[in-house]
């Protein structure tokens, strides 16, 4: 059988979390205690809406920034205008690691979003104690019932639930215990991105949910657009890190938006 990329991913996603709860990873970890941040409440309120991405690689594109640094790329977003951050966690095919989230954390004050792929209770402990405020449940990963279940627990544990659709029979995943809805431009199988995609689906998100538009966004007036159909938040990650200076790119990128 040949497996797509996210069925890889989440068979790769599976042994590792395996290995974690083996090792005892999470019980190694530091416990601070901290307020979570919200999301939704930074996004109803920011000027920009924009969710600046961390990540070095990709499946569609490779590698992009191999040695970009947790240490100045997340404040530099934050200090360009970022609304919040999304920190890929996932080091086989993003190139990422928990280590990047725990690093940024202390050096910036707005909330930031695990991007992983979260299949087990287990990962949404981590996720809190790394200093996650926000994770990610990807409907096309999960089956509905694990991802209620999976939203339920980040809701007990203080952490706000970003529900990441790609077509209009998972807008069945959408329950009370979710805090946005995304919509995702990327054809998981063939990888093109298209923001019609979230124009189409945006209009039949129920009234109530905030909601946002994921990947393959690289043009300011797309935001102007997608703001007038009704999106809160826009998530770039690629149109930022294909750049040396990433939080500069998103500094000019905002001036065109004002
Ligand atoms: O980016 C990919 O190639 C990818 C492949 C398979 C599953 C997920 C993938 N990306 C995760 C994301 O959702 C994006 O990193 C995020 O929305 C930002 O997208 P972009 O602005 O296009 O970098």
């Amino acid at each position: 059988m040949i497996m797509n990329i996210l069925e890889t991913i989440i068979a790769k996603k599976q042994l590792e979390v395996a290995t974690g709860k083996e090792n005892g990873y999470l019980e190694s970890l530091n416990k601070i205690n901290r307020s979570h941040l919200s999301l939704k409440k930074a996004l109803e309120t920011s000027s920009t809406g924009i969710i600046a991405e961390f990540k070095r690689k990709s499946p569609s594109k490779g590698w992009i920034y191999p040695d970009a640094d947790a240490t100045e790329i997340p404040s530099g977003y934050e200090k360009a205008g970022a609304t919040a951050l999304s920190i890929l966690t996932d080091e086989s095919f993003f190139g990422g690691s928990l280590k990047d989230l725990q690093t940024a954390r202390p050096l910036v004050n707005i909330p930031i979003l695990r991007k992983d792929f979260i299949i087990d209770p287990y990962q949404l402990h981590v996720a809190k104690t790394i200093g996650a405020d926000v994770i990610l449940l990807i409907a096309t990963a999960l089956d509905k019932k694990s991802c209620a279940s999976l939203a339920k627990e980040a809701k007990s544990l203080g952490l706000e639930v970003l529900l990441e659709i790609h077509e209009e029979p998972e807008l069945e995943y959408i329950t009370p215990d979710i805090d946005i809805v995304g919509i995702n431009n990327r054809n998981l199988k063939s990888f093109v991105t298209d923001v019609e995609t979230s124009f189409q689906l945006g209009e039949k998100i129920p009234d109530g949910y905030l909601k946002i538009s994921e990947s393959g966004i690289s043009d300011p007036h797309t935001i102007k657009e997608l703001r007038a159909a009704g999106f809160k938040g826009f998530l770039i990650g690629e149109t930022f890190m294909k750049d040396d200076n990433p939080a500069q790119e998103l500094a000019k990128f905002i001036n065109v938006l004002d």
